[in-house]
């Protein structure tokens, strides 16, 4: 049962989550299950993938095999959607990643690897459930996961070039199929702590991420989740083109909260004295 949202919510929507069998895509494949979606998970992994539709109680999520990369794949796992379906009410492309090393570490085929996991296969998943589903039919809903802060992330150059495309992806598709109705937009992820999120990166880097963010802490999945459910329901119809940032307000301020040189010794802002006017000071009314 979701703890936000009414029963019955999403009855009767079809919706695909990449990368659902772990993180952020399984929370989110099981809040939409919850409010009666029928959702369907796909990623390289089985195992994984089957764990996450064991997760659902009411036996609604179904687990698919499908490496997003791969045009073929990407055909054969839409049509049987499709086939089985008869309709997608909302993609949700959760499948992505990248390593973390400086860009003079990064060779051609790295950099090509973290491109063509985060845009290409993004592409193709969007691509295929457009034209199979979504134009024919005449409306859907189709929701990234970015990341932010926009303006980069030292260690990620092939990840932030990424992410900035999908975004203008979202931004550029939301024009050209609003004639189908079709709604597109980016959800911008700070940092959420995922299994992935806690073992992938640099102990250091985990250990001080919430000092970073200005709400003091790390994001967590049903954060994801409770907007793309949103999006999906009635609530979302007039969101389209628009990148969301759910990132505890680390996009608008990079460094550490509060700055360590700007607070005093109980870590609070530095704030100046307030000054007071004299009544002498106080300028004579006009007129
Ligand atoms: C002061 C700095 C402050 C920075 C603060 C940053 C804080 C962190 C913010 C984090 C925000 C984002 C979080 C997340 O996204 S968490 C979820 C992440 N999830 C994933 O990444 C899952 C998916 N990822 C993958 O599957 C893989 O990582 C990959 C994208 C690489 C794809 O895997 P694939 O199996 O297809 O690829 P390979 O492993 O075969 O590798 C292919 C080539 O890529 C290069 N490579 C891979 N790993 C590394 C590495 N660790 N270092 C350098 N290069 C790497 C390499 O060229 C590989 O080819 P070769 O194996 O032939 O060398
Ligand atoms: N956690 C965080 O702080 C943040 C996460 N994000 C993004 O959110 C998304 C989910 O992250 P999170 O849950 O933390 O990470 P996970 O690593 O748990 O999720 C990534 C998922 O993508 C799947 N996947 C990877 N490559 C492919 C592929 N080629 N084809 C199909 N599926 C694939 C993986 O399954 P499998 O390996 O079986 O294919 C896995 O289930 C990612 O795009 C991530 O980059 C963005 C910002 C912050």
């Amino acid at each position: 049962m979701s703890q936000v949202f009414r029963e019955g919510l999403l009855d009767g929507q079809v919706c695909i989550v990449t990368g659902g069998g772990s993180g952020l895509g399984r929370v989110t494949a099981l809040e939409l299950a919850s409010l009666g979606a029928q959702v369907i998970v796909c990623g390289r992994r089985e195992e994984p993938l089957q764990e996450t539709a064991a997760l659902a109680p009411a036996g609604n999520v179904r687990a698919a095999t499908c490496d997003i990369r791969e045009e073929d794949q990407v055909d054969a796992f839409v049509d049987g959607v499709v086939a089985e379906h008869g309709r997608i009410d909302l993609l949700v492309n959760n499948a992505g990643g990248q390593f973390m090393v400086p860009a003079e570490s990064i060779t051609p085929k790295g950099f090509r690897t973290v491109i063509r996991l985060n845009v290409e296969g993004t592409w193709l998943m969007t691509h295929a459930v457009a034209t199979k589903a979504m134009i024919p039919q005449r409306g859907g809903k189709i929701l990234s996961v970015t990341l932010t802060p926009h303006n980069g992330l030292p260690g990620m150059v092939h990840s932030c070039a990424a992410r900035a495309a999908v975004d203008n992806m979202m931004k550029v598709l939301a024009v050209e199929w609003a004639r189908f109705d079709i709604k597109l937009n980016a959800i911008a992820a700070g940092m959420f702590g995922t299994d992935t999120f806690l073992t992938k990166y640099p102990k250091p880097i985990v250990d001080g991420a919430a000092a970073t963010v200005p709400l003091q802490r790390l994001g967590r999945p049903e954060e994801i989740a409770w907007l793309v459910a949103h999006l999906a329901s009635p609530a979302g119809d007039y969101t389209t083109g628009s990148v969301i940032d759910v990132d505890g307000g680390r996009n608008n301020y990079l460094g550490t909260w509060p700055p360590g040189h700007e607070s005093d010794d109980a870590g609070n802002p530095l704030a100046e004295a307030r000054r007071h006017l004299r009544t002498d000071e106080v300028p004579p009314r006009a007129g």
